[in-house]
């Protein structure tokens, strides 16, 4: 790059494009307006109230590392008042998960903030190993998503939060328009560029793709859940990673590669070639869509069996734990109209019944949880033993 003074100080040398708006800037310039892009994107959304506990989900990856950087120092920065931890899920992927989730306990301390960590063995008595040994890898991410996507209300419940953030980027809201509209899922679109959900949100059957604990997912327990980085261009999060030397691991999961999400990745991909704000169009166009009242909306019901929120009787992390367990794991993967799910409803005694969860009924009590009983009037603990708080 030639010799050229940044745009926005004019003093330093330009040491970097940014991918987003195309100007050239240092790199103390480049920190700044990212995080304070984010800051405004937090301030217009109004997404904090002062005083809130907010867990970060924490993967160890770069995005939700950017995150918890960015969101520490803004909250120390403008006086958000936040109580922030970290949560991690381990979904039992060796070689990958347990590799991540070291660094993750790297950032524990470099950020000084409590980290939880629930692994999926002791939630629902499968690893995600053991599941691409039952399943394959063909639709190993929607058993892993829509898990994830529960463990992580599981997680916040245990921590007493009621917010949790993620570290979902542009490229990933602009993905996930995308899929909706190629899948013809009008319902899902509407609401799939919400900065901030709240309770079910209906998964589409086919394959949702991973860490998909975003717009398209089923379950919910009334928690907030925010992506703060709505309006972060992927490389701008890589680009800011890197500079700042921030601790992360980025390797792909080994199980992702058959996931539908990376077909409408290389697809958005090819669209910027040809116009390098096809991510931040497509967000737009997804927010300013207005949605015919003749469209089917989304049902909310609590699921019959563990008391999450669900739009169908069963929620899916149910139902596809039921196909498992059964030995016909691909069962679950279909709506709750198959037979798999008539049968599952007809047999149900109710959200308490734990002989439902879990392959070897999950007592929230291996690695670091432990069980004491439920008397709070959050859903999710009426649902589930609650799992006392031991942030690691
Ligand atoms: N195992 C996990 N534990 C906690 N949070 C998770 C986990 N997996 C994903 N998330 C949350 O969901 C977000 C999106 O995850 P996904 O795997 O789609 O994205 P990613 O682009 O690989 O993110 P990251 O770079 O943070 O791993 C993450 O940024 C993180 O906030």
């Amino acid at each position: 790059m030639p010799s050229r003074l940044c745009s926005t100080c004019e003093k330093a040398r330009a040491v970097l494009r940014r991918p987003k708006t195309g100007e050239l800037v240092c790199r103390e310039c480049f920190y700044y307006i990212f995080e304070e892009e984010v800051h405004q994107t937090i301030i217009n959304s109004r997404l904090f109230k002062k005083g809130e506990k907010v867990a970060i989900g924490a993967s160890g990856g770069k995005d939700s590392t950017v995150l918890a950087h960015v969101i520490k120092t803004l909250n120390d920065r403008y006086s958000y008042g936040l109580d922030l931890f970290l949560l991690s899920i381990d979904e039992g992927i060796t070689g990958y998960r347990d590799d991540s989730l070291e660094t993750v306990k790297r950032n524990k301390v470099q950020y000084s903030l409590p980290l939880k960590v629930l692994g999926y063995d002791e939630l629902y008595g499968w690893t995600m190993d053991e599941i691409v040994k039952q399943v394959g890898t063909r639709n190993n991410c929607t058993f892993c998503g829509v898990f994830r996507r529960q463990a992580l209300d599981r997680g916040a419940a245990a921590l007493e939060v009621d917010h949790i953030i993620t570290g979902h980027n542009a490229d990933d809201m602009a993905e996930t328009v995308l899929m909706n509209i190629l899948r013809g899922d009008i319902a899902r679109l509407e609401r799939c560029t919400e900065i901030c959900t709240q309770g079910p949100e209906q998964p589409a059957e086919e394959d949702q793709g991973c860490g998909d604990a975003q717009a398209n997912d089923l379950g919910g327990t009334g928690i907030k859940r925010s992506k703060p980085f709505k309006y972060a261009y992927e490389k701008e999060i890589v680009m800011y990673a890197h500079y700042k030397k921030l601790d992360y691991f980025s390797t792909e999961c080994i199980y992702h590669p058959n996931a539908y999400r990376a077909y409408a990745r290389e697809y958005l991909r090819e669209l910027e070639l040809i116009r390098p704000s096809a991510v931040i169009d497509i967000i737009h166009s997804g927010e300013a869509l207005c949605v015919g009242q003749q469209v089917k909306r989304v049902k909310q019901m609590s699921c019959k069996r563990c008391g999450y929120m669900s739009s169908n009787e069963l929620c899916k992390a149910c139902l596809l734990l039921e196909g498992l367990n059964r030995g016909t794991p691909s069962l679950g993967i279909h709506s709750g109209k198959s037979k798999i799910a008539r049968e599952a409803r007809a047999n149900d005694s109710g959200p308490n019944d734990e002989s439902n969860i879990g392959r070897t009924i999950p007592k929230f009590s291996r690695k670091n949880a432990d069980v004491t009983s439920s008397t709070s009037s959050n859903p999710t603990a009426n649902a589930q033993p609650q799992i006392a708080i031991s942030a690691e």
